[in-house]
């Protein structure tokens, strides 16, 4: 499911006049428009300011020849350091009696020029070579690398300058020579580019569909390259124009090409008598450089996405009512409404991989949230902790936990409601422990972490050997001065636990957390989770991809797919009446099952874990730990 960046509002509705934002399509989420890179470009300021100024010194440079009265070379001892307006002279004259206005018009020829050339030349060789290097493994890589090495050993500024005698001085032929030199900045660009989409599945399909490797390069590998390369040529332009100024204030070359630095040396000679034969030339040469790298930067932004914020939310979507008199809009204890998140894909354009997930969760009731592998479970959870990556976008939506909405939350009170209000298990409990330290210190350092009030060391060290009781640790001394790789996959699992419930949270988010385990120890862990969300009256949001799992502890079930949910319903619901034919066919699917009739109910499994009656965790971690 590919969709594009959001709408300037930030969301997918229409933008009315007075600034709301309504939902085109009802209730249900309106798949989000898609916008070309020109038209997101065309509405970003900077791209447009930018490339406006560039194209204005461009249109000036080709209409050189009718602007100026005076050719670039064409000299007159009357006009010998005239003044500025003096006839004929707008900008006056130069030392040698030139035209400066004509002299900076046609200048402005000789850098687009140098400009193209390069950059036409170090795109034509380094694409190419990236392209077939990157694509093609072994030899024809070996070779390909072994020659850009090469060429980037070759001390680029001294040969151009060695080569003046070859070349004959003609900036032409020397941008040419310094398009080869810039090259395997291209190439090693398209190379890494290439190397990470060939793999792809489509790259894959292609392949096994009989296309041939110049089609597949062509149709499929370079459209995944030249978002950069557009980019990288911006960038190169500016350097190709930098480098001929250069070597011409360095008055190295040919004198007859009109040229920035060849204005900026004569007037450098010149500066305490007429400054501004220095100024003109070097203000229009910062001009333009500086509106090529704005202009690149804009490109980047708008083509690969900006440099990665945290999770930045950007929707304007449809919002949970406002709560009238501050109670809660919905009773629900976590109310999670028309979600989407969306990652930049390589061309730029957001791809959602959730799409108007709806899903609500009361305190002491259990939702499995279920769904195959890249549903986007995980996903929606990682929203609903706040810990999405950087590169996420959170492009409408709203969730609310307890009445209060968490997308407007900062990372500081978002780390305030994790690990307190809201407590995480794993799906690897191995990995989610710091091999370095105690179990116990981990869980002391946890303790005190999410206690509201100073606790000391001692005490915490208590609670929590009442917590490893709790969650059923036989010998919770011993585990306690154990280091993870010392004690067993369930037993750590319960350790996290421990810890998770530690704050006495008010939602338990578990991902998978019974996968990496075997099938008895699965049993126990699910029978403890059980209790302890009746213990605790938690709302527990369980991801998992077992419909085993989901019949043993959920009280509903909602069912993803692509991203959104297609089902929901009550556990017995599901199991006896499947509505969705994507839910049967993961019920279907389930082996040796009996897709018709549902595990036992919730609560009806007796576990073995040891679960001492009332409220133990309460009495385990005290009530100021919450
Ligand atoms: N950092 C990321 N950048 C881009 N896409 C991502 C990123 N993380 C996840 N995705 C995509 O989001 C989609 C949903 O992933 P998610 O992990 O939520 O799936 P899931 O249903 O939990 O699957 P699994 O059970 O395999 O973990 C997938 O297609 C995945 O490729």
């Amino acid at each position: 499911m590919s969709t594009d960046a959001p709408t300037g509002t930030g969301g997918t509705g229409e933008t009315t006049e007075s600034g709301e934002t309504t939902e085109s399509g009802g209730s249900g989420a309106a798949p989000p428009r898609r916008r070309s890179a020109a038209r997101r470009l065309l509405r970003d300021p900077q791209a447009v300011v930018t490339a406006g100024l560039l194209l204005v010194i461009v249109v000036l440079g080709l209409l050189a020849p009718l602007l100026a009265g005076h050719g670039p070379n064409e000299a007159s001892l009357d006009a010998i350091n005239a003044d500025p307006g003096t006839p004929g002279y707008p900008l006056g004259g130069d030392g040698s009696g030139r035209d400066i206005f004509g002299r900076l018009l046609h200048s402005i020829n000789t850098s687009v020029v140098s400009a193209l050339i390069a950059s036409s030349i170090a795109l034509a060789i380094g694409v190419t070579a990236g392209l077939v290097g990157g694509y093609f493994e072994r030899r024809v890589r070996g070779v390909t690398e072994w020659v850009f090495s090469l060429v980037m050993t070759l001390p680029g500024l001294l040969l151009l300058i060695v080569l003046m005698p070859v070349t004959g001085g003609d900036y032409r032929t020397t941008m040419a020579i310094f398009g080869v030199l810039l090259s395997p900045g291209i190439y090693r660009l398209v190379r890494n580019l290439v190397v990470g989409v060939k793999n792809e599945t489509y790259v894959d399909a292609a392949r096994v569909s009989g296309l041939t490797a110049p089609r597949i390069l062509g149709r499929h590998v370079l459209v995944a390259v030249r978002g950069p390369v557009v980019i990288a040529t911006a960038f190169l332009a500016g350097t190709a124009i930098t480098l001929q100024s250069g070597l011409a204030f360095l008055g190295v070359g040919s004198s007859a090409a009109p040229s920035f630095g060849a204005m900026i040396s004569e007037g450098f000679l010149n500066l305490y008598e007429e400054p501004l034969q220095f100024v003109w030339p070097s203000a229009l040469l910062g001009i333009i450089n500086a509106a090529l790298v704005l202009f690149g930067n804009a490109l980047r932004d708008t083509l690969q996405g900006a440099q990665p914020k945290a999770s930045k939310i950007v929707r304007a979507g449809r919002r949970a009512a406002a709560p009238a008199d501050g109670a809660p809009a919905t009773p629900a204890l976590l109310a999670v409404e028309d979600l989407a998140i969306a990652y930049p894909a390589l061309s730029g354009e957001l791809e959602e991989v959730v799409s108007g997930v709806t899903l609500s969760l009361s305190s002491g009731e259990t939702l499995g949230l279920v769904g195959e592998s890249g549903s986007g479970k995980t996903q929606t959870a990682f929203a609903v902790l706040g810990v999405l990556p950087a590169e996420a976008v959170v492009t409408r939506g709203s969730i609310r936990l307890d009445g209060r909405e968490l997308l407007d939350l900062g990372e500081g009170e978002l780390r305030g409601v994790r690990g307190r209000s809201i407590a995480y298990v794993p799906q690897e409990p191995m990995s989610n422990l710091d091999p370095s330290f105690t179990v116990g210190a981990q869980l002391v350092e946890g303790v005190r972490a999410a206690a509201t009030s100073r606790i000391s060391r001692r005490d915490a060290r208590a609670r929590v050997l009442a917590l490893l009781k709790r969650v059923g640790i036989p010998d919770p001394e011993r585990t306690f001065r154990s280091y993870p790789h010392q004690i067993s996959g369930g037993m750590a699992q319960r350790v996290l636990i421990a810890g998770a419930v530690a704050s006495r949270p008010i939602l338990l988010i578990a991902d998978e957390p019974t996968t990496a385990l075997d099938v008895t120890v699965q049993a126990e862990i699910l029978d403890l989770l059980r209790d302890l969300e009746k213990e605790l009256n938690m709302a527990v949001l369980l991801v998992t991809h077992d419909f085993g799992v989901v019949a043993d502890i959920c009280d509903r079930v909602a069912v993803m797919r692509h991203g959104e949910i297609v089902e929901t319903g009550t556990t017995a619901e599901l199991f006896g009446d499947p509505r969705h034919a994507y839910t049967r066919m993961l019920l279907d699917s389930i082996p040796g099952g009996d897709a018709g009739r549902p595990g036992p109910a919730p609560g009806e499994a007796a576990g073995p874990a040891a679960r001492p009656p009332g409220d133990t965790v309460g009495e385990a971690v005290g009530e100021d730990a919450r």
